[in-house]
């Protein structure tokens, strides 16, 4: 019989692919105070080999944690124990200092000998939980609580506490918890963000900051930053201008930074640029914690940007910034500024265009048509702000790599935005990336009128208004093809222009339907299941982040965007896309991220922007980046200064 440990360890490492992720990342779950990952010392590993893991530890374990497995595992079983050996975190705190630290605690996990090491002992109750039953203690109470707000702030709470166990749940449970600390929850978290305020998390800079930024990033307790989302919360989701109070954002972002993108909690920064805001209910409101200042605007708004963009980049030279919901007034303009000196990009225009190109990819497939024939389809994207655009602009991409001419690219495209059709009538109030895709006729014409006309096999929601794919304009689309691909994009859930059941409904069960916020799938009166998918940037951002510091590329190029895009539409089983679901199941989302990670780092080295590929590293990149993706898990503990050999 297999000792206790080993039996865990058979049922972690066998069977799914989840699993052979998460084994492959073992090595990679070390979080250090040091800048790197992997800088314990030779002699330090040896002496803790022998270290057992937190799998052992059991709350009902019978043996002593130091004592080694009678048993040997039957082979097969090597290659997990192997893994198995984690090197300890070595940390300058010590004692409580240790348990206030949600990067280093285990809370009730911490075992008798850490205890003793750490000088915890007494500071805990009696019994030691390991993470499992800790997840099976908190899932108990979350679930019995009534609204996913209470559900986010609970999660918040843990994540303040202990941001081990606060990514594992998300990792062993991300269907569930998505939408609890992401879209659509995150945007009521963000809407009374000042009322619940409880501690702060990331930074803030201000127009009162402006000459001290530079000096500012070093109040950040982590040395080796490598992904910061900042926004000036000027468009959360599709809820406006929400000022300082968008911070939920980039938190909720780089959550799936850390569990879905396996970047290491201690390597993310989130930001808000606090420039005010034209909120009339925050400019009025005693509790609100921003700027109560109209927004700055003009030249003082872009310096404040630039005097940011230059101090995070003094301090960490090699960090990725994600800008995520600027208002497009501003967006593509820090983009163009941005994008070929500093690693950045903006999740919104990018993120987006390629996740839907993906998600279309999908579709295609699922009706059976060739995947090449993205050219041939009539595209009818309504709205045409950040989102709007980047998706036309991305897709326009993708239709020249296909082989289309420049023009029958073009003419694929209809765009409205809130006066109809986008014409060449008004080609002198368009931005510039607007322009390519006006129409030479039928200026203003309604989306039911282009429908008539045009009868678009694919529509595109990028308006932040709810329910505006009325009955009326969804029976059109129906009318006007076989299998309509609908995808009402907007954020959260309320924005949707249309829900799922209205889709369905409407075009009696046959479109394809993909959303930006989750779905559930809907039962017809004719008894049969119609499945969702979510179009959501959260299947690109993580992956290209990863890719993107992992090889140290210089810039974010379109290409690594279409690249990701691609990969992400090959995780799609075929099974799946036989009832209608063009994206993977968002429990597979690590694989999928890891997957764009090695898609974005072959096409860095191909265009020459890795920086920091070894011969070593590129000679197997999938294992490469499997072995460098944060993997929640108790390490073992050691003080700093004790381990000096
Ligand atoms: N699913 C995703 O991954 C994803 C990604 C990015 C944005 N979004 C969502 O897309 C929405 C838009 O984001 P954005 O950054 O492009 O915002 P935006 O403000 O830049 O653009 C909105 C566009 O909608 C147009 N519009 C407004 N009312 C309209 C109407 N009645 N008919 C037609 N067009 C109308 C506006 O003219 C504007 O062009 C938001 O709800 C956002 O949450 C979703
Ligand atoms: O945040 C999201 O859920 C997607 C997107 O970035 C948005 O702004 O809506
Ligand atoms: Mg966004």
């Amino acid at each position: 019989m297999l000792s206790s440990s080993a039996r865990v360890l058979a049922t972690r490492y066998r069977g799914n692919a989840s699993n052979s992720w998460k084994r492959n990342s073992q090595k990679a779950a070390v979080v250090t105070t040091s800048s790197s990952p992997t800088s314990s010392p030779v002699a330090a590993t040896r002496f803790f080999a022998t270290l057992p893991t937190e799998e052992d530890d059991a709350m009902d374990v019978k043996v002593s944690p130091w004592e080694v497995p009678e048993q040997v595992p039957d082979e097969g079983e090597w290659e997990g124990c192997r893994r198995n050996f984690m090197s300890p975190l070595q940390i300058s705190v010590r004692g409580s200092d240790i348990l206030t630290n949600p990067l280093y605690s285990k809370g009730t996990a911490f075992k008798n000998g850490e205890r003793d090491r750490l000088r915890l002992r007494g500071l805990l109750p009696h019994r030691i939980m390991n993470i499992h039953k800790q997840i099976d203690r908190f899932l108990i109470t979350l679930r019995d609580l009534d609204s996913n707000i209470r559900k986010n702030i609970m999660l918040e709470d843990l994540h303040d506490r202990n941001e081990t166990l606060y990514h594992r749940v998300l990792v062993d449970h991300m269907e569930e918890m998505a939408p609890l600390i992401y879209t659509p929850t995150v945007g009521q978290a963000c809407q009374e963000h000042s009322s619940r305020f409880r501690r702060p998390r990331g930074m803030y800079f201000s127009e009162e900051d402006r000459g001290h930024m530079a000096a500012m990033v070093y109040n950040w307790p982590q040395p080796d930053v490598h992904v910061i989302v900042v926004t000036d919360g000027s468009r959360i989701l599709g809820l406006g201008d929400l000022g300082a109070n968008g911070m939920g954002i980039p938190v909720g972002k780089l959550s799936l930074y850390c569990a879905a993108g396996g970047i290491a909690p201690h390597r993310v920064l989130p930001v808000v640029l606090d420039v005010g805001t034209d909120n009339k209910e925050l400019l009025e409101d005693e509790f609100y914690l921003g700027a109560q200042k109209p927004r700055l605007r003009g030249p003082e708004y872009y310096h404040l940007v630039d005097e940011f963009m230059e101090a995070v980049r003094y301090r960490w030279p090699n960090v990725l910034v994600q800008f995520e919901d600027f208002d497009s007034s501003v967006a593509q303009r820090l983009l163009d500024k941005y994008r070929n000196e500093h690693l950045c990009f903006n999740d919104d225009i990018q993120g987006t265009g390629a996740t839907t190109l993906a998600g279309l990819l999908g579709a295609i497939r699922a009706k059976g048509e060739e995947v090449t024939s993205l050219g041939d389809q009539r595209i009818l994207i309504v709205g045409a702000g950040s989102a709007g655009i980047g998706i036309a602009q991305v897709l326009y991409g993708a239709m020249l790599e296909q082989g289309y001419t420049e023009q029958q690219a073009k003419d694929s495209f209809f765009i409205c935005d809130q006066h109809g059709l986008i014409g060449e009538e008004r080609v002198g109030k368009l931005t510039p990336e607007t322009k390519p895709f006006a129409r030479a006729e039928d200026d203003g014409m309604s989306i039911v009128d282009v429908a008539k006309k045009h009868k678009p096999t694919i529509v595109l929601g990028v308006t932040a208004v709810g329910g505006l794919f009325n009955e009326e304009f969804v029976r059109e689309l129906a009318a006007g093809v076989e299998r309509p691909i609908i995808f009402p994009l907007s954020n959260p859930t309320v924005k949707a222009e249309c829900t799922a059941e209205q889709a369905f409904e409407w075009t009696d069960g046959k479109c394809i339907f993909a959303s930006g916020s989750p779905f559930d799938p809907v039962e017809m009166v004719d008894g049969k299941t119609y499945y969702t998918s979510q179009c959501n940037n959260m299947y690109v951002f993580p992956g290209v982040g990863l890719g993107a510091t992992l090889c140290g590329a210089k810039k974010v190029s379109d290409r690594m965007l279409y690249i990701a895009a691609k990969a992400l539409a090959e995780c799609v089983p075929e099974e799946d896309l036989a009832r209608g679901q063009v994206f993977p199941h968002i429990s597979k989302i690590r694989m999928v991220s890891h997957k764009i990670a090695v898609a974005v780092i072959e096409e860095a080295m191909r265009d020459g922007l890795a920086t920091k590929i070894s011969a070593e590293d590129a000679k197997d990149l999938n294992e490469f980046v499997a072995r460098k993706m944060y993997y929640p898990e108790y390490v073992p503990i050691v003080e700093k200064r004790t381990i000096t050999i």
